[in-house]
């Protein structure tokens, strides 16, 4: 595993890349996304804190996170049982848990946010992180579908605020898209740059716009997979086939949306739904809402489009 880097020039030739030492992480939401951020930022050498809103909930990121790691080693440690535990054990050791986010970030290098699809709620939580975190410290959220600037607007830390947008399960998905705004200052955002690949991961720049890359492309694909069955054109099993054995994806498009959250998928279709009511692409579906009015979220419930196992 790569190691956290230290560059790390404060100098000021020309050719130095200005950037911020980090290691202390803190990670707001234990669900699906914080918990897989978490514990790759702890298996590459950070320290982490990961917050959630009660210990009910952190139990169940950390024996989530612990059984990821038996993935891990199974196969990364296979002729080396020992060094395997070790691992498990270095990681876990950097791995804290709290339930107060603003006690969270006294010491933070950086607060990435992976809490609910929500303006507001994200909004309110970054207005009081930003009155308790060093003034060094960068910002960030992984949104999948809201406009970094809207969020970093309640925080006096613009220049310091940027996105970083992992994909579902992060110890497996090798891309972290990074997002700059405006205002995220150069040193903000090659700080953000290094510390995405000293997580092991490929990093790809792109503009605070609508589902930055991989969403503005992929999201249209499953709502569309979604609308072909309100249509009454095919079935969820054989439109699922069609797109493994006939375009090579690694999931269908509703084994994709159980595995990401249909709740998120609403989250993310009600924003933009909303905000460009004239695009067809981002119309609401009535079968998405009323299976997520039914509670059924997908895998993360045991039940979505599909029954799975919890
Ligand atoms: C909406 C958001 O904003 C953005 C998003 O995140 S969009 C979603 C992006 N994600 C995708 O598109 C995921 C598409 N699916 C895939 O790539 C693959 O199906 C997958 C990598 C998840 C799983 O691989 P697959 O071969 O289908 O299944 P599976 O046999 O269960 O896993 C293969 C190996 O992957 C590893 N693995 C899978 N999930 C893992 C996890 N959570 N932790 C650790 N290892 C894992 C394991 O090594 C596993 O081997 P094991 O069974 O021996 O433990
Ligand atoms: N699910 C995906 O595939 C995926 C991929 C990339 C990005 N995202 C984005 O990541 C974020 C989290 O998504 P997820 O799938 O992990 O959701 P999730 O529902 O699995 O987890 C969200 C967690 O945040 C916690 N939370 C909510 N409000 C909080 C608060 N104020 N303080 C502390 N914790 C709080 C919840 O208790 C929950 O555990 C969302 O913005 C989502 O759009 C999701």
């Amino acid at each position: 595993m790569s190691q956290p880097f230290r560059i790390i020039s404060r100098s000021f030739s020309s050719s130095a890349v200005r950037q911020s030492v980090i290691k202390n992480v803190t990670i707001i939401g234990g669900g699906l996304m914080g918990a897989g951020i978490a514990q790759v930022a702890a298996s590459t050498g950070h320290n982490v804190v990961m917050v959630d809103q009660n210990d009910e909930i952190l139990s169940k990121s950390k024996a989530n996170i612990a059984k990821s790691l038996q993935r891990v080693v199974k196969k990364k440690f296979a002729e080396k049982p020992q060094e395997g535990e070790a691992f498990v054990s270095d990681v876990l050791n950097r791995l804290q848990t709290n339930t107060d986010a603003v006690d969270s970030v006294k010491n933070t290098d950086l607060v990435i946010e992976a809490i609910v699809e929500n303006l507001d709620v994200k909004k309110q939580l970054f207005a009081a992180l930003d009155k308790a975190a060093p003034q060094s410290a960068i910002f960030a959220s992984n949104t999948s579908s809201i406009p970094i600037k809207e969020i970093a607007v309640s925080t006096s830390r613009l220049d310091r605020f940027g996105g970083l947008h992992y994909f579902n399960p992060v110890p497996m998905m090798k891309l972290v898209e990074v997002i700059r705004i405006p205002e995220t200052s150069d040193e903000t955002f090659n700080s953000l740059l290094s510390f995405g690949k000293a997580m092991g991961k490929v990093t790809v720049n792109c503009k605070d716009t609508p589902g930055f890359i991989v969403n503005r492309l992929l999201v249209p694909y499953m709502m569309e997979a979604v609308r072909m069955v309100e249509r009454g054109e095919a079935t969820p099993q054989d439109i699922d086939t069609a797109m493994k054995l006939g375009a090579g994806y690694p999931m269908g498009p509703f084994e994709l949306t159980d595995y990401v959250g249909l709740d998120t998928c609403k989250f993310i279709m009600d924003g933009w739904s909303q905000k460009f009511p004239d695009n067809p692409l981002f119309a609401q579906s009535p079968l998405l809402n009323k299976y997520v009015a039914e509670g059924k979220l997908g895998n993360k419930v045991g039940e979505g489009f599909y029954k799975t196992k919890k």
